[in-house]
């Protein structure tokens, strides 16, 4: 109640305030706008009174007719403009249902109605003359004067506004009428100043002005009552709502006291039902979990159920997905349906032991899917029990790891298989002969390492490029898989090098024989991208037990037997023996000797004469290459020339010698000698080596020698692979200057048509043939072939080996041109070739 009084007084004191305030507003604004209407009435009286002063009574006094100081008395004339302007007063009040009056005033009044006649006039009247007073003479900017006064009870606004000579005639016509003889004594009697000098601007006169405020004040009354009532009606809507809530408020306050009540007086009761509803929530949470595991393990496990025997009795949608199975296709089946035969029986015999005591089992296991590929599951297996507690169903749950085991499977390849040629690499080689060693040391069998490496196979890569090679290496693994039997192993131990393992071999001969089988295989062409090439291969054997107890000595041992065989001229195969062991040491110690011997100053040249058939003179020497070991002595070039081109210090080494050999022709020269062209022997590593020409051509220009002055010899079975990259190389060595010949020619395959496309000029038949001239016909016969194919091809033809004059003479007889051996002399020092130079005798030539 309290509140409600309180919200009453509140609503009346805001009606009151509010009504107040309104009306305070409408009287102002009346006021404002009365004044302004007292502005617009002033302003348009004293326009009037001038335009008619100006533009009617000037022109009429110019006709006679016009106002003078005598007018008002006289007929046919028009009235002054002060009259003029009380009419248009009088006139505009009637028109105005006098909403405002007004006339004009003066103290120097033409008649008594236009005096100052009231409190105001006397009081507003001084203030328009102080402003004429202080500006005589010049125009003025008037303010006017106003106020607001009641008269008879009502509020009316007097304004009181300058009138002023607007003209210079105004001012004229004034000043003859104040000097009439009884205006003179009217003046007096009124107690103003007679005879009264006016000039233009001054003050002549000015236009009082009354507007009563009351009547606009009705009219805005009704305004002030609508607005008033707006106000009002805003308030009581506002303070019903109040009392609305209020009310509402205070019934749900009563309502929650009423309910308070209740729960006090049932608390127990609603302990017991929260007690209630709580295990009913629980009961549903644990539910909603529930099915939460079990959606998430049906969407990402593979689940299914199976009767004690085995018998699929539900799956769900992952495990038809897997598997590829309809559901109708599992139900009922046996579980073996999956079965891939990756686990052997002690594999589940475990599985069941585990499952039979009730206990869950864990592992992986590689099933079969329906279209038959293999795929892998981690797999929990679940024994459920029915009510008496024997296991009556089993629920497996597995989870496909396919992909992490192919991963592994990959992993596991790459770490024991060679990526090129996807043979079995060098670890899990070693890894399978142990196995099998061990069966066969129980067995008593034979095994044999079998050590494969290719012939000049680096000539390939360089000549053909690395992916020739590539091709090759995989080619020869595929042949060397056809050629062994299933539980043979062939692996690439690396480079050009393969072995083959053969377990259980019946005899050591057997070894033999899969060797010759291998290599006749790897002896048929290759063709790689349209190229045909002939690749050797060198092949050690090992033995098992004699050879070595275990892997790593049986590949050693073979990889020894390998090495004989290149170093006896490759190609062949051949069984281990112990001395090879020693033999490969000492290869090894002479490579590292080798890489420093030509630093060490330890190589010297040798020369030996080339004789021509018919000058009889020496017409070209053959450089060869010596090797003084300090420890060693003279090594024979037979024993480190195949070291360095295996090792591939044949490249700076054949460097050193046409660079020694130049040196040599430049201090012969020097010496006064005619030195007749040297010829250096080209090996196949230098042929096939990419910088050959540029490194001769630098040597060519460095040492100052002249081109002319070199011939090289290149073997014919260092042009064994025909490559169009040979030719290349013989024809740019040929645009030095230089002059080629083939040596040892007829050990080799060339034939007619490719000898055609090289630019050699000479063949140098091998002294294999020569040597045996007398004794075997058949030699004498590819002598004399060689010999006449020659000349046909306009080719210099020189014999090699002629040691007996018997030689000498029937390659003379067969046009030979010109021949070398020990029958015109030995390989000379550089003195003796020198001596042997200055010599120059026909005795060349033995009789
Ligand atoms: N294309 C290819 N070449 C390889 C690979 N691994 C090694 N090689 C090359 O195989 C060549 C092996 O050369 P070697 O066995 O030393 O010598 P070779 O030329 O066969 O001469 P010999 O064995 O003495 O008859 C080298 O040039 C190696 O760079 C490979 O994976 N691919």
């Amino acid at each position: 109640m309290h509140t409600i009084a309180v919200l009453i007084g509140v609503f009346a004191l805001a009606c009151g305030c509010g009504y107040l305030v309104v009306r305070h507003a409408v009287n102002s604004t009346i006021e404002r706008q009365a004044l302004t209407v007292a502005e617009i009435v002033a302003s348009q009286a004293t326009t009037a009174r001038s335009v008619y002063a100006r533009e009617i009574a000037d022109k009429l006094t110019r006709d006679g007719f016009g106002p003078n100081v005598d007018s008002a008395r006289l007929p046919g004339h028009v009235p002054i403009p002060a009259q003029f302007l009380k009419m248009v007063g009088r006139a505009s009040s009637e028109q105005s249902h006098r909403l405002y009056e007004y006339r004009p005033v003066s103290r120097w009044n033409l008649e008594p109605t236009q005096g100052l006649t009231d409190d105001f006039l006397r009081w507003a009247w001084p203030q328009l003359e102080a402003q004429d007073r202080s500006a005589p003479a010049a125009p003025i900017e008037w303010r006017a004067v106003s106020r607001i006064e009641t008269v008879q009870g009502q509020r009316v606004l007097r304004y009181l506004s300058a009138d002023a000579a607007s003209q210079q005639s105004c001012a004229a016509c004034h000043n003859a009428y104040e000097k009439k003889p009884e205006i003179l004594a009217r003046r007096l009697s009124d107690g103003v100043p007679a005879g009264k000098q006016w000039q233009q601007h001054q003050l002549l006169g000015a236009v009082a002005i009354s507007i009563p405020l009351d009547k606009a004040q009705q009219l805005a009354g009704g305004q002030v009552n609508e607005t008033a009532v707006f106000i009002f009606g805003i308030l009581v809507a506002s303070f019903s709502a109040m009392f609305w809530f209020n009310w509402r408020l205070s019934r749900q306050e009563r309502s929650l006291r009423e309910t308070e009540n209740q729960l006090k007086s049932s608390e127990l009761e609603t302990r017991s039902a929260n007690a209630l509803l709580q295990a009913k929530q629980g009961v549903e949470r644990a539910f909603a979990e529930l099915s939460t595991y079990m959606r998430g393990i049906d969407q990402h496990a593979i689940v299914s159920v199976t009767d004690r025997r085995g018998r699929i009795v539900q799956v769900n949608d992952k495990l038809l997905e897997i598997s590829g199975f309809s559901r109708e296709e599992l139900i009922g089946q046996d579980h073996r349906l999956f079965g891939s035969k990756a686990h052997g029986r002690e594999f589940f015999a475990q599985m069941w032991d585990t499952l039979e005591r009730g206990e869950t089992w864990r592992g992986t296991i590689c099933n079969r899917a329906k279209a038959g590929g293999l795929y892998w599951v981690d797999s929990a297996i679940v024994p459920l029990k029915d009510a008496s507690g024997s296991v009556d169903r089993y629920l497996s749950i597995c989870i496909d790891i396919t992909e992490r085991k192919r991963a592994e499977q990959d992993m596991l390849r790459m770490a024991t298989h060679d990526s090129l040629t996807g043979l079995v690499n060098r670890a899990l080689l070693r890894d399978r002969i142990h196995q099998a060693l061990e069966c066969d040391k129980r067995t008593q069998s034979l095994a044999a390492v079998l050590f494969i490496d290719l012939d000049q196979f680096k000539a390939i890569n360089d000549s053909l490029g690395h992916e020739t090679g590539d091709s090759v290496l995989v080619e020869v693994a595929r042949r060397l898989q056809a050629c062994v039997r299933a539980e043979d192993t062939v692996a690439r131990q690396g480079g050009d090098e393969f072995i083959v393992f053969l377990p259980h071999l019946p005899d050591a001969h057997g070894a033999g024989v899969m060797a010759e089988r291998i290599q006749s295989r790897l002896s048929l062409p290759f063709v790689i991208d349209g190229r045909e090439m002939i690749v050797g291969s060198s092949v050690g054997i090992a033995l098992f037990p004699e050879d070595g107890q275990d892997a790593d000595t049986l590949l050693k041992n073979s990889d020894s037997a390998m090495y004989q065989v290149k170093d006896a001229g490759r190609n062949h195969y051949t069984y281990f023996a112990p001395h090879m062991n020693q033999l490969a040491a000492d290869r090894y110690a002479m490579v590292s000797e080798l890489r420093g011997a030509a630093e060490r100053d330890e190589f010297l040249l040798n020369f030996q004469p080339i004789i021509g058939m018919a000058s009889g003179r020496i017409e070209a020497m053959e450089v060869l290459l010596r090797w003084q070991h300090p420890q060693r002595g003279l090594v024979p070039p037979m024993q480190f020339i195949p070291l360095a081109e295996t090792s591939g210090l044949i490249v700076p080494i054949g460097e050193w010698v046409i660079r020694a050999a130049c040196a040599q022709i430049r201090a012969w020269r020097a010496a006064g000698l005619q030195v007749p062209p040297l010829a250096i022997n080209l090996s196949a590593i230098q042929v096939h080596h990419k910088t050959l020409v540029e490194r001769i051509a630098a040597i060519l220009r460095e040492m100052e020698v002249g081109a002319g002055a070199l011939e090289f010899e290149i073997t014919e079975g260092s042009l064994m692979n025909k490559t169009d990259e040979v030719v290349s190389t013989l024809r740019r060595l040929c645009g030095l200057g230089v002059r080629l010949a083939i040596d040892d020619f007829g050990t080799g395959y060339s034939s007619l048509s490719y000898l055609k496309r090289l630019p050699v000029d000479t063949l140098k038949i091998d002294r294999s043939f020569v040597m045996d001239i007398r004794s075997d016909a058949e030699d004498a016969a590819i002598v004399g072939a060689v010999i006449s194919m020659a000349r046909s091809l306009k080719l210099k033809v020189i014999a090699e080996g002629v040691e007996t004059p018997y030689q000498l003479e029937f390659l003379r007889a067969l046009g030979c041109d010109q021949y070398q051996g020990f029958l015109a002399s030995k390989p000379l020092s550089a003195i003796d070739a020198a001596r042997r130079l200055t010599q120059r005798v026909p005795d060349d030539t033995p009789a």
